[in-house]
């Protein structure tokens, strides 16, 4: 049976980490980009960290990071994988040997052939939408018509994604993964354990794990 991997991101409080897991989360993101009202410090990463299940990827998030910074962090948080937000190089990408999400926000058709094309060595291509003056978790969503069939085994779909959007976003795109941020939150950096049910349980009934009410 299908199983969309489901990755939260922008994971502020420990209790949030614990409750994603045990709801079933399969990646836990963090932001290490001081703008956000998101982000952490490399000094906060432990006790989130701690409070991931064994079983479920840790990922750290950049955007436009010194090097050393992020190898920094990806040590501290022994990081699963890393997500870079910004625009960073395929070469940037690779030189710290960890497995790595690319986004990229997608702006147009031709925009994104070519960055799919740049990236294509990523791990996991995580298409995003294009906000002017912000680099991700703005809750918007953008045209899932553009997307290039041929990601679809390695892609993150990301961008506006809620409880009440995720269904048909599964059901037709067939990603990899979804990843979410503000579509399970209260308020930024805070996230609701009911909201974080609530889109997990509509991933899995799109995965076909839940039968559908014939009636
Ligand atoms: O969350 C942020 O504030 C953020 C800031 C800068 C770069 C990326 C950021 N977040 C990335 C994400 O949380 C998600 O990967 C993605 O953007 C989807 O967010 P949302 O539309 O809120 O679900």
């Amino acid at each position: 049976m299908k199983q969309t991997r489901i990755k939260m991101c922008g994971m502020t409080r420990a209790e949030d980490v614990k409750s994603a897991c045990e709801l079933g989360a399969d990646l836990i993101g963090m932001v290490f980009y001081p703008p956000s009202p998101r982000s952490v410090t490399i000094e906060h990463v432990q006790s989130l960290v701690s409070a991931v299940t064994p079983g479920v990827s840790v990922v750290t998030l950049f955007v436009n990071a010194d090097a050393g910074y992020v190898r920094e962090v990806v040590s501290e948080a022994r990081a699963d994988l890393i997500q870079f937000h910004g625009d960073e190089s395929h070469d940037y990408c690779q030189q710290f040997g960890t497995r790595y999400l690319k986004a990229i926000r997608v702006k147009d058709e031709q925009q994104l052939t070519s960055a799919c094309a740049q990236h294509q060595e990523a791990d996991g291509l995580l298409l995003d939408a294009y906000v002017k003056g912000q680099p991700g978790g703005t809750g918007q969503a953008f045209d899932w018509g553009l997307i290039p069939v041929s990601i679809a085994p390695k892609l993150f779909l990301a961008g506006g994604l809620a409880p009440d959007n995720v269904y048909e976003a599964v059901s037709s795109i067939k990603p990899y993964a979804v990843d979410v941020s503000g579509g399970i939150e209260v308020s930024k950096g805070v996230k609701s354990p009911e909201r974080m049910d609530a889109f997990i349980r509509e991933v899995r009934r799109a995965d076909g794990w839940v039968r559908e009410n014939s009636s």
